[in-house]
């Protein structure tokens, strides 16, 4: 079968303002299928807001946002509520149901979009629980139960429960400690590797930007500077994207990641 090229992501001409402050003015993006994309820039600069419209929760005052490509702008209801299936997001703090067990959450999207039997959603949502790497155990807790680090798991496994092509995941490796992060790293890794994910990530991680990514979308001056691979961005004159990469910080995740 011939390789679809359609890419799940193709943001053009976007322009995003808050009352009279304008945080994206005409940016394009567009992120091809299988790639790890991660989303940086300075604080404010809009990362979070361009996942959301990525994600269909905002809507730019200009622009096109495609994805898989279709046109979210013209799509009819019935399109758009197609393309909801085909990705998911996963917010920072989880946003899990503090009330239901890890099992419940995982099989929420499930009952509330399929019509599938109860057993066969339970086993389905325990499935999703192993993928996201959790033990078997984790299923029957409560959110509160569970570290950091299984809270953003069993949120990856909600994030999976309906097979979705593309994942936005917004500062998944914050909170975390340098042996959570890295395991959340490796995580990702292995769900493209296993499932051929396409995976947008904004991240403040410097690491995961080095083990992670393909490439990386460096988001300033109300567009995307730069889209490249994050061993070209390091090394890139823009005085931005300089300062951002010269940090002793940055310069010791490159250094540890032998760029
Ligand atoms: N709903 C909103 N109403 C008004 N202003 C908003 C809203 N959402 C975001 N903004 C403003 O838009 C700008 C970009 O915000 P955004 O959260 O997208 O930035 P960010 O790059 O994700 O920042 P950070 O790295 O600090 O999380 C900020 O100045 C923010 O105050």
């Amino acid at each position: 079968m011939a390789e679809d090229l359609t890419p799940p992501v193709a943001l053009s001409g976007i322009t995003t303002r808050f009352g009279t402050q304008c945080v994206h003015e005409d940016l394009a993006l567009e992120i091809r299928r299988g790639e790890i994309v991660g989303l940086v820039g300075g604080s404010g600069s809009g990362k979070s807001t361009l996942l959301r419209i990525v994600a269909l929760l905002d809507c730019p005052q200009a622009g096109s946002v495609r994805l898989f490509g279709v046109d979210a702008g013209t799509a009819s209801a019935a399109e758009l509520n197609a393309l909801r299936r085909r990705f998911s997001m996963m917010f920072q703090q989880g946003a899990l149901f503090s009330s239901l067990s890890v099992r419940e959450n995982v099989a929420l999207p499930l009952q509330e979009h399929t019509a599938l039997p109860a057993r066969l959603i339970d086993e389905l949502a325990r499935l999703k629980i192993a993928l996201a790497g959790l033990p078997a155990d984790a299923a029957d807790k409560l959110p509160d139960q569970l570290s950091g680090g299984m809270i953003k798991r069993a949120a990856v496994a909600r994030a999976l429960a309906l097979d979705p092509e593309l994942l936005l995941l917004d500062e998944p490796t914050a909170g975390l400690d340098p042996l959570g992060a890295a395991a959340f790293d490796e995580l990702v890794l292995e769900l493209r590797a296993a499932l051929g994910l396409t995976v947008l990530i904004v991240t403040h991680d410097l690491d995961t930007l080095w083990r992670v990514t393909d490439r990386v979308a460096f988001l300033g001056e109300r567009r995307v500077l730069a889209c490249a691979p994050v061993a070209e961005l390091a090394r890139a004159a823009h005085p931005q994207i300089h300062a951002y990469f010269a940090g002793p910080r940055a310069r010791a995740a490159a250094t540890a990641a032998g760029g």
